[in-house]
């Protein structure tokens, strides 16, 4: 059984001073929070199960919110013997992680969400998690996530971007609208079809991962609204525009970079979001170790709400990769809207 510990100190509401990389909780009380904790836990990337017996119980922090965790609703096993509480406790503490300080732009940033990490090392298993860095953005700003020679790799995320009003509106007619259609891609020399529905509006068409969406050059009236919104704030030209509808908590886009040349070398690309609110994901891109494998170390979870803009900017496309995860519970349906700038 490997374990770990993650105190969410400062984010959300959340009533638990524990985990492990198998949380499994039975009262009632823990249920009213399921929702929160798998999302706290999605966040950090660690599995959940329902319904099961506790298997492991990593106390963190002071004796009164030991008891009130461990009496409420969770039940020690026999797992939790070896090593003694005490010992984890202390080997915890001794691992707390310190993340990574944004590189802001001045007043735009806002602090960093106040996490802190400990991570504890089981004696059998290396868990690889040890020196990754998971950072959560959820207040709008302006985030510097790496410098290469590459360039800097630039994400801003402004709230409430379209009102609440309108995003209802543009999210209804889009759905109704919108001619979506379930394209598959090519991986690894095999045909999938894609977990999502989509459609392309632009002059040109777009082809990647052995797909092609064709030229189709009117805009709907929701998708020039968003596109003049954009222009009109960003001084920028978007000539295209992916659309993507994510049905269910299913539906997702796995790990890629929008790093077609059609789009330049350093494209900033839009994204605005309509309907449920979904993690948006990104991870720096690394070289194969010694063995081939690629071990990503750097990550950035962004909730992207309706109304929502993210803008990637620079070298984002060439050092980092991004993906919408599938979700553990329900999600309604959400829009997505990347403009694109095609220069060739
Ligand atoms: O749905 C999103 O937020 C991302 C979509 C995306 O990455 C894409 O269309 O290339
Ligand atoms: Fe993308």
């Amino acid at each position: 059984m490997q374990d770990y510990i993650c105190t969410p100190l400062g984010y959300g509401k959340i009533d638990f001073k524990f985990l492990s990389n198998h949380l499994l909780v039975g009262s009632e009380k823990a249920k009213v929070e399921q929702r929160l904790l798998s999302n706290w836990l999605s966040i950090m990337g660690v599995s959940y199960c329902r319904d099961q017996e506790v298997k492991t119980v990593m106390p963190v922090g002071n004796k009164s919110q030991r008891s009130r965790v461990q009496g409420g609703w969770a039940k020690p096993s026999s797992a939790v013997s070896k090593p003694s509480s005490k010992q984890r406790e202390e080997k915890a503490s001794e691992n707390i992680h310190k993340l990574p300080v944004w590189v802001g732009k001045g007043s735009e940033v806002d602090d960093p969400p106040n996490i802190s990490i400990r991570f504890q090392q089981p004696a059998e298993k290396d868990l690889k998690f040890d020196d990754t860095h998971t950072r959560l953005i959820t207040e709008p700003g302006v985030y510097d996530l790496s410098t290469e020679p590459s360039g800097v790799s630039r994400i801003k995320l402004f709230h409430n971007f379209i009102d609440e009003k309108s995003a209802a509106r543009m999210f209804t007619e889009l759905s109704n609208e919108v001619p979506w259609e379930q394209k598959s891609d090519v991986k690894d020399g095999v045909r999938y079809l894609q977990p999502r529905v989509v459609a392309w509006y632009g002059d040109q068409g777009y082809s990647y991962s052995g797909l092609s969406h064709s030229p189709r050059p009117q805009l709907l009236s929701p998708l020039l609204e968003v596109k003049h919104l954009l222009e009109e704030n960003t001084g920028l030209q978007f000539n295209s525009v992916l659309c993507n509808l994510y049905r269910d908590n299913k539906d997702h886009v796995s790990w890629h970079s929008d790093d077609e040349e059609l789009f330049g070398r350093l494209p900033t690309i839009a994204s605005v979001s309509l309907g449920d609110t979904r993690m948006f994901e990104l991870r720096r891109k690394v070289k194969p170790n010694s063995e081939g494998e690629f071990v990503y170390k750097e990550f950035v979870k962004v909730p992207l709400p309706a109304g929502s803009l993210l803008l990637m900017e620079g070298a984002t496309q060439l050092d980092w990769q991004h993906r919408i995860p599938t979700e553990y519970h329900d999600r309604g349906p959400r829009i997505n809207l990347t403009y694109r700038n095609i220069v060739t």
